[in-house]
């Protein structure tokens, strides 16, 4: 089904949420449970959820006994090699509460371009979605290279929500919307709205923010919003700490509007779709 705004969120049949490296370890560890308490909402009302969660090599840093992230990326696959079993554990200990188990599914960029690699995602992604068990997603960080990686989380959240045909991707952030500057900045706003096919004139949309954890910063978020959006995929762009107000079907966030006709922008073949840059439009002319 097409979701065309936000208060239809809580009858969508299929979302992809994503949630990234800074909100879900070091100091924000405990950031899961209110996370996962979201999620168990949602997979309570019969909604089919599939969680994409960075934070491996976050996770696995301090295991290493570094204090900051590896730059290398030897060392940043060995730290995702630890930090992803940590993280799936902690997951799963919280879904625990609700007895939801959890399935872990690791993917590369190749993966998703590969036919046959393609489908076999897709028809595992479906057997565990029909029975009633959240995926959790995370790119294959210990076989990727430079390469290959899709290096961020953001786009694999596009492509897995593409796959799977979500409804709904709600791209989870440290900061609560897309604003029209970086949000530490003066003058940053709020944008309510975003528009498919619109530009986004005059926003000024920065790398990774200040916490130094995440790797794709709002760049990548946008740019995985609209191949979202463009393919008829609604997205919203808000915080973790907003997620359950997000699945309920709240104004909060940015809502990223889906085309109405879905296959008029994309390019056959490919999973993704044209265009680089999205537009501010008011709320009225967007939604
Ligand atoms: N125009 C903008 N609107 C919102 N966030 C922005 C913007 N420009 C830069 N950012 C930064 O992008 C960061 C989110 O990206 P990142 O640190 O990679 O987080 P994550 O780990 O959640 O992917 C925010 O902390 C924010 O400071
Ligand atoms: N696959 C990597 C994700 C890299 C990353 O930092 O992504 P993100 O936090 O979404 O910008 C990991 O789990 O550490």
């Amino acid at each position: 089904m097409t979701i065309d705004d936000r208060s239809q969120i809580p009858s969508a049949r299929r979302i992809v949420v994503k949630v990234g490296s800074s909100s879900i370890s070091g100091e924000n560890a405990g950031q899961i449970v209110p996370l996962v308490d979201a999620l168990a909402e949602a997979h309570g009302r019969g909604t089919q959820v599939i969680l994409v969660s960075s934070g491996a090599i976050a996770t696995g840093t301090p295991f290493l006994s570094l204090s900051e992230r590896p730059t290398d990326l030897a060392t940043q696959q060995a730290a995702a090699a630890v930090g992803q079993t940590v993280l799936i554990y902690r997951y799963q200990d919280s879904f625990d509460r609700y007895e939801i188990v959890a399935g872990q599914v690791l993917l590369t960029a190749g993966d998703m371009e590969n036919p046959t690699h393609r489908s076999n995602a897709k028809r595992a992604m479906e057997r565990l979605l029909d029975l009633r068990i959240l995926p959790i997603v995370n790119e294959n960080d210990t076989v990727a290279t430079h390469e290959i990686r899709f290096g961020d989380n953001d786009r694999l959240a596009a492509l897995v929500a593409l796959l799977v045909d979500a409804d709904l991707l709600v791209l989870l952030s440290d900061v609560d919307a897309l604003y029209t500057r970086p949000p530490h900045e003066p003058g940053a706003e709020r944008i309510e709205v975003v528009g498919w096919d619109d530009e986004l004139e005059g926003v000024e949309i920065g790398s990774t923010g200040l916490s130094g954890v995440g790797s794709g910063g709002a760049v990548t978020k946008v740019s995985a919003a609209r191949q979202a959006a463009e393919r008829g995929t609604a997205v919203v762009l808000t915080a973790t700490s907003l997620v359950s107000q997000a699945l309920r079907g709240e104004r909060v966030g940015t809502w990223f509007a889906p085309a109405p006709d879905a296959s008029a922008a994309s390019v056959p073949g490919s999973g993704l779709s044209t265009g680089s840059t999205a537009a501010v439009t008011s709320d009225a002319a967007a939604s």
